[in-house]
């Protein structure tokens, strides 16, 4: 494998996504297109001036600031066709990016307004994810991609969505996550979500420890049993360097890195949340080399103006990560999917394995 990677390199290596969001990551024009069908006001009317805008506008420091640019492409993802155009775009984009197996969430409670069931809502991204996939294995670049069903952690509907997950189990859905501002909302006062969940042999993740700290990393985990963490950045809270370089870990980063518990690490985000102050002094340099199950991911390709290719180019930048830490990334991510374990193996032989030995070649 070479050492000294190139970014094309980087964007030819196939690449495991585990947190992207499908309202986070529309394409500028297609934002453009169908606000203008329904009449929706953005705060621009170009390509290149929406897409600074959602950049702009995300970089505030702040999560919730954050999450109120989501309001534009919630709006624009309230119809049948409107949802499946999205994720269709959405598989086409991750596979021309070089990501060959995807889970997607997003929050179909948040996609009813126009009078869609959360049913008929699930059904169009399952349709739209299948015509994506079939269009990157026809252009040659095979991806697979599952759903995730989000509950918005500020409302009281993560129940009927965790039921929703299940459901839906056999048709396209992996998975289930709750997100939105973490301050104020813990997830334990989604508990009988997730009991329910444990009970049904669901898998689910949980967005923790971006912009709160250790407590809301402890209650995924050993209140609620998330198998992964969303984020996961403050677990270095409960981490000491000490001035010799000796390292100190805390009884709950014992438990995660003990456990092989899943990091979905998001860095460009969290450089615009403030949950890191750079991509340089991003925790996950310190959290691969203490080999915690680290994985790398985009979180909203549209808000951050980010892709798989730009987050691993800019690790690479920042730590001077070769080929073979880009690898490991990719098989912890495939390692930690919602999918049965032979489908994994599957992926990282026959795919993630070969892809990497063909770096070089
Ligand atoms: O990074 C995030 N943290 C918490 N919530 C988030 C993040 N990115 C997106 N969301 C929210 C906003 C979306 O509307 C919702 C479902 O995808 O999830
Ligand atoms: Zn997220």
């Amino acid at each position: 494998m070479p050492d000294q990677l190139s970014r094309d390199d980087v964007r030819r290596a196939p690449k495991v996504l585990l947190h992207d969001h499908l309202d986070g990551g529309l394409r500028p024009a297609t934002v453009l297109e169908l606000a203008a069908e329904i009449g929706h006001e953005l705060p621009a009317d170009t390509v290149e001036g929406l897409a600074t805008w959602f950049a702009e506008s995300s970089d505030s420091g702040s999560l919730e600031r954050y999450l109120e640019t989501f309001d534009h492409t919630v709006a624009v993802m309230q119809t049948a066709a409107s949802l499946t155009r999205v994720a269709r775009e959405c598989v086409e984009d991750l596979a021309a990016d070089g990501v060959v197996y995807a889970e997607v969430r997003w929050a179909p409670e948040q996609h009813v307004e126009g009078g869609l069931s959360l049913d008929h809502a699930v059904a169009c991204v399952r349709d739209g994810f299948a015509e994506g996939m079939a269009a990157a294995e026809a252009a040659g670049t095979p991806i697979v991609v599952r759903q995730l069903l989000t509950a918005m952690r500020h409302q009281a509907r993560s129940k009927e969505i965790a039921e929703l997950a299940v459901s839906w189990r056999d048709d396209g859905v992996a998975g289930f996550d709750i997100a939105g501002a973490e301050a104020g909302h813990p997830p334990t006062r989604h508990l009988d979500a997730f009991e329910y969940l444990a009970r049904e042999n669901a898998h689910f993740t949980i967005h923790a420890g971006e912009a709160f700290g250790l407590p809301s990393i402890w209650q995924a985990i050993q209140w609620c049993g998330a198998d992964r963490l969303g984020h996961g950045v403050r677990i270095v809270d409960d981490i000491t360097v000490h001035e010799d370089g000796s390292v100190e870990l805390g009884g709950l980063a014992s438990y995660v890195r003990d456990n092989r518990i899943p990091l979905e690490m998001c860095p460009a985000s969290n450089v615009q949340t403030g949950a890191a102050a750079s991509i340089a002094e991003h925790p996950i340099g310190l959290l691969r080399d203490l080999r915690f199950r680290v994985t790398v991911n985009t979180d909203n390709r549209l808000m951050s103006r980010t892709s798989m290719t730009d987050e691993m180019w800019s690790l690479v930048e920042a730590f001077g990560y070769s080929a073979a830490d880009l690898r490991w990334f990719t098989i912890n991510a495939m390692k930690s999917a919602f999918l049965p374990f032979d489908a994994r193996l599957a992926i990282i032989d026959g795919v993630v394995k070969p892809g990497y030995a063909a770096l070089g070649a």
